[in-house]
């Protein structure tokens, strides 16, 4: 049993041994003060830190967390699956079930291919597009988050823009010489030298962005014009905003698709997949390499499959209608505090602008980030035991565990803070 310890003693440690004392860069405060809590342990929607502190958690490991923290037929399912072996190098059944599962709910996506990060599928699928096409050129939005790969970097939100950077050092200007960033929302130019436009099909690291009416099918028309490849990051969409995803959503079929986050249900577990003929392309049939010692990891498909087998029509039909809900009350809490604020939705996802319209592009989600409200906003709901990511650019994630009742509490937290906030 480990020594009783705090949030402070377990920081100073962590700094002494990991760069800024976390495992990924938002989870270190930096842009909202303060020492982040370190997770003793999660159950349904609430969370623990190591000081005994109870939190209503909105984080839920910004989206794999979609049951909720510990759901016991998660639990059950990755400890049969952990005595049974935790990896072999060798291809298991559950790996085909998973695949079966991720292209039977998601029309058009014909293969995948498993791996264990949102990060590498979208490098995958763009070295796939390239490989496909011939082509060099990749084509993304300002603010959208592809993963810390060195093409896809620039232009990034999530981190990279609650950090403020321009992109990242240590990235080659090579490796981004063929990457055009362009505004979100807004059908680019797309020349015959593109291979691919990828794009969030709802933009999710800045805020919740909702495509404008056409865009996606705009973006669809421009690749099939140039003969480029569309590809949706549905590492967030996928499987929370509906049970096809965002391509079902709004019936607009890309070439390729990234998935991540539910789809391993808390474990490391992400994909791309898409048309045969585009997947046919990868080893060993075609001659695009890709590769993971650990992908379609034993614990992670069990951990994945338990997850989807909950994740029916009527699932995203109550998961809709609690965020429906809560955004409603959110909505509400905030114009009663005199808090110019918006409170996006689409289906199951929900955010916070600190803004008077809504908002449709980065320029719009950057505005809202710098009127310096957020980190007081993140603070002051921690104090009242609601935990939201901290980062301006984040979305909030209420799952299936968050029952009314919880929402509530968000909601009555958010007026309260929303009201500190307006009186300065
Ligand atoms: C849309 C999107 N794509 C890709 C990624 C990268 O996934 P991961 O953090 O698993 O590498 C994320 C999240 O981090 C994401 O939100
Ligand atoms: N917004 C990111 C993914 O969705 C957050 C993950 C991270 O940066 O740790």
């Amino acid at each position: 049993m480990a020594e009783p310890t705090t949030n402070e003693a377990l920081y100073a440690r962590a700094c002494a041994v990991t760069p800024g004392g976390v495992n990924s860069p938002v989870r270190a405060f930096r842009s909202v003060g303060g020492t982040p809590y370190f997770v003793a342990r999660g159950e349904g929607p609430w969370v623990w830190d190591v000081e005994g502190r109870r939190y209503l958690d909105l984080v839920q490991s910004y989206g794999p967390a979609i049951h909720g923290h510990a759901h016991p037929r998660i639990v059950e399912a990755v400890q049969a699956a952990a005595g049974e072996g935790s990896t072999f190098g060798a291809p298991t059944e559950r790996e085909v079930l998973l695949a079966e599962e991720i292209t039977g709910r998601v029309h058009g996506c014909e293969q995948v291919r498993l791996v264990s990060s949102g990060t590498e599928a979208c490098m995958s699928a763009v070295r796939v597009a390239r490989g496909a096409t011939g082509r060099s050129r990749v084509v993304l939005f300002e603010g959208c988050y592809h993963g810390h790969s060195d093409g896809l970097l620039a232009g990034g939100g999530s981190g990279v823009a609650t950090l403020g950077l321009p992109a990242s050092a240590g990235v080659p200007a090579a490796a981004v010489a063929d990457t055009l960033v362009v505004p979100y929302n807004t059908v680019p130019e797309i020349g015959e030298d593109v291979a691919c436009v990828i794009v969030e099909p709802v933009a999710a690291n800045m805020g919740l962005v909702p495509p404008a009416p056409g865009f996606l099918q705009g973006l669809r028309d421009a690749c099939d014009a140039a003969g480029a490849l569309l590809i949706f990051d549905e590492v967030i969409t996928g499987f929370r905003l509906a049970r096809g995803g965002a391509s079902a959503f709004y019936g607009v079929t890309p070439d390729l698709w990234c998935f991540g986050k539910v789809i391993g249900g808390g474990l490391p577990l992400a994909a791309f997949g898409g048309r045969r003929d585009v997947m046919e392309q990868l080893a060993p049939l075609g001659p695009v390499y890709q590769a993971g010692t650990l992908s379609g990891n034993p614990l992670a498909t069990a951990a994945g499959l338990a997850s989807l087998a909950m994740l029916d029509d009527g699932a995203y039909e109550e998961l809709g209608a609690r965020v429906a809900r809560l955004a409603a009350g959110l909505a509400s809490a905030l114009a009663a505090a005199g808090l110019t604020a918006q409170v996006p939705v689409v289906g199951t996802l929900v955010g916070v602008f600190f803004a008077g319209e809504p908002v449709t592009d980065y320029a719009g989600a950057k505005a809202s980030a710098d009127t310096g409200l957020f980190p007081a906003f993140m603070h002051g709901l921690l104090q009242r035991g609601v935990a939201v990511a901290p980062g301006a650019y984040e979305i909030l994630f209420p799952g299936l565990a968050h029952g009314d009742a919880e929402l509530d509490l968000v909601v009555d937290a958010v007026g309260a803070v929303a009201k500190e906030l307006a009186a300065g």
